[in-house]
């Protein structure tokens, strides 16, 4: 892709965001300067608390910034009308919502309001881009549904098909993979990121599903409470620290060879394991999660030979048991 395409369309210029009221003015982050750039799908992480919701909100205008500039396509936010904001950035928040009486269809249909006015008709083309971006979400089943009657997951997929409709080049989402099942969580960021691919949109997400973050994103926003914002794209993140810096918590291993988070478990026991491939890599996996450190490098008197179809495990020379499943060997070595 030609870099030269990407713009910085969302300018944070000495940002300060948080809540003001007569007696309290409470910052949440301050001295803000960065960018999100068009043609990426840009993943803001961060711990519980830490702003991310204040920051989307405050990007969209739908809170006060506390001081600072926010450009946006190289024009101050504040000098856009609403109007134009809503054809610039269509926004996808959590905030809880009850409608009555409206279909998914409907409701996906109000994003293009800013071209039809909130009464107008829809014309042929709005219908043809509500019917897009419905199939592009999946939820052709789901149009003619009231969206009282919605799961939390196919609400959400609705609003982000209403986002979609607005044909805005900025989109901006605060976790929006929270409710969907695991299929939907990858199928939605590979949807985004194919869009910001495809239509060189921006594209600015709040979430908590790191993993996925990691493997889709083209940057990531690490937002700290001390350290402020970190940028960089998963692997130069992955490579300088700042992620294992960033997560680094007991318990919780950021390991850079494979680039994924692992559990580290304490381990009482340990057995060498021969073999090889996912096998291997099974029985590891399933004694770790028991305490037990089985690998080709333990040094042990018991041993457990990976075979094609059982597991030997051997206590020096001596054969003690043979099994034919992980769950059964779990058991055999827990008697050890
Ligand atoms: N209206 C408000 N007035 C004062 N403080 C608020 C208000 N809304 C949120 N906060 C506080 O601002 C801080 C940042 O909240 P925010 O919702 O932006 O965090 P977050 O990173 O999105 O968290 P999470 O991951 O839990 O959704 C929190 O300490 C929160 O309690």
């Amino acid at each position: 892709m030609n870099t030269n395409f990407k713009k910085r369309t969302i300018e944070l210029q000495n940002l300060s965001i948080g809540y003001c009221s007569k007696k309290n003015r409470k910052v949440i982050a301050d001295e803000m300067n960065c960018a999100v750039y068009s043609g990426e799908l840009t993943c803001l992480l961060g711990a519980n608390g830490v702003g991310k919701s204040t920051l989307l909100r405050t990007l969209c205008a739908f809170q006060p910034k506390l001081g600072g500039n926010i450009m946006i396509q190289g024009k101050d936010i504040a000098t856009y009308t609403e109007k134009d904001l809503a054809k610039l950035i269509s926004v996808v928040l959590t905030d809880k919502f009850s409608i009555k009486n409206m279909t998914a269809r409907e409701l996906i249909g109000l994003g293009r309001s800013p071209y039809t006015g909130f009464w107008g008709m829809l014309s042929k083309e709005d219908n043809r881009i509500i019917d897009e971006a419905i199939s592009m979400v999946k939820i052709e089943n789901l149009a003619d549904r009231l969206i009282d009657t919605l799961s939390d997951g196919e609400r959400q997929k609705c609003l982000i098909a209403k986002a979609l409709v607005q044909s805005t080049p900025i989109i901006l989402l605060d976790e929006p993979t929270a409710f969907l099942d695991f299929p939907s969580k990858v199928e939605l960021m590979q949807i985004l990121h194919r869009l910001s691919r495809e239509t060189n949109k921006t594209i600015f997400l709040s979430t908590h599903d790191l993993e996925l973050a990691l493997q889709i994103a083209d940057k990531i926003w690490l937002m700290d409470r001390g350290d402020g914002i970190n940028i960089g794209t998963p692997e130069d993140l992955a490579l300088d620290g700042s992620l294992k810096n960033f997560f680094a918590q007991k318990d919780i291993i950021f390991d850079p060879k494979t680039g994924l988070f692992r559990v580290e478990n304490d381990f009482d026991k340990e057995v060498k394991l021969i073999g090889h491939g996912a096998v291997y890599a099974m029985i590891r996996k399933a004694l770790l999660r028991h305490k037990i450190l089985a690998s080709r490098d333990t040094e042990s008197e018991y041993c457990i030979t990976a075979q094609e179809e059982s597991f030997l495990l051997m206590h020096k020379e001596q054969l003690l048991v043979s099994v034919k499943t992980i769950e059964e060997l779990i058991e055999e070595v827990e008697k050890l």
